[in-house]
């Protein structure tokens, strides 16, 4: 399959497909299916995607947080806390973090978000849980950015191992999985061929990175994946995965998703940050 090259008519399908609301992955996963190898659909998405949003070039790659990895280090030193370096990955751009949070500090993150879950329930409760998601089968909160000190430590800390402002980040969410629960495979970053992304990229611009802390072990499951390179990290209470993606496209690799929990429940911690301030 290496003599494909991109057709007239594959670019006119794919304009077609994204203009209808269709997203880049599905997109991808179908010009697969139809035989087009990986590197040439990805290829041709990126390629007439670009050229709809108006870009003359490919789109330009964002400055992105990233640790202070020169020389391999294994712990990297913050403000307040020692952070262990487990491991590196550079495509897509992935590095797992151990003991960023002490097992306190998931603690008191878990009782903090606690009720505010129990709330949201509620609600969903009284309108027939109609509006409930099947990709993502958690419940989540978000906390405003520094709305307490344990939060704004956490920021402050994030910031400093992956050397971006705090001001350059959105809230922290919580999410709690119970057995069964999982998050299906997805990018972070705003669809660009989709039409409500205009108007969500007036706060902050792009995503361009997130860092998933574990605020608690699974007994089983839960997974955080990246199911295009076949990569698996595991909830590890304390721990944490950071990924970075330069660029609203599916070749960063960035595609993840949490794994059904098998076993207890899963709770998770994420920070997303964006290129310009988040006010
Ligand atoms: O629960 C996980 O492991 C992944 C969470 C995630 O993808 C997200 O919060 O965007
Ligand atoms: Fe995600």
């Amino acid at each position: 399959m290496s003599s494909q090259t991109v057709t007239a008519e594959l670019r006119r399908w794919i304009l077609s497909q994204a203009q209808a609301g269709c997203r880049s992955e599905d997109l991808l996963a179908s010009m697969m299916r139809s035989g087009w190898s990986e590197d040439v659909a990805l290829a041709a998405l990126e390629a007439t995607l670009a050229e709809r949003a108006g870009a003359a070039a490919p789109l330009a790659a964002a400055a992105v947080p990233e640790p202070a990895l020169d020389g391999a280090p294994n712990r990297l030193h913050t403000l307040d806390r020692e952070v262990r370096v487990l491991a590196v990955m550079s495509l897509p751009r992935v590095v797992v973090f151990g003991g960023l949070l002490s097992d306190e500090e998931c603690d008191e993150l878990v009782a903090l978000a606690r009720p505010r879950l129990a709330r949201s329930e509620t609600v969903d409760n009284s309108t027939g849980g109609s509006e409930v998601n099947a990709a993502r089968t958690s419940d989540g909160m978000f906390f405003e950015r520094g709305e307490k000190p344990l939060i704004e430590r956490i920021e402050r800390r994030i910031a400093e191992l992956v050397r971006w402002p705090v001001e350059r980040g959105e809230g922290l969410q919580v999410l709690r999985y119970r057995p069964g629960a999982q998050y299906k495979p997805h990018h972070d970053f705003f669809d660009p061929a989709h039409p409500g992304t205009a108007n969500i990229l007036r706060r902050g611009g792009q995503r361009v990175g997130t860092v998933v802390m574990y605020l608690n072990t699974p007994a089983g499951g839960g997974a955080t994946t990246f199911p295009e390179v076949g990569l698996e990290v595991q909830p590890v209470k304390g721990n944490a995965v950071f990924f970075s993606y330069e660029r609203p496209l599916a070749s960063t690799r960035t595609l993840h998703g949490g794994a059904p929990v098998l076993d207890g429940e899963k709770w998770v911690a994420t920070k997303w940050m964006r290129e310009g301030v988040f006010a």
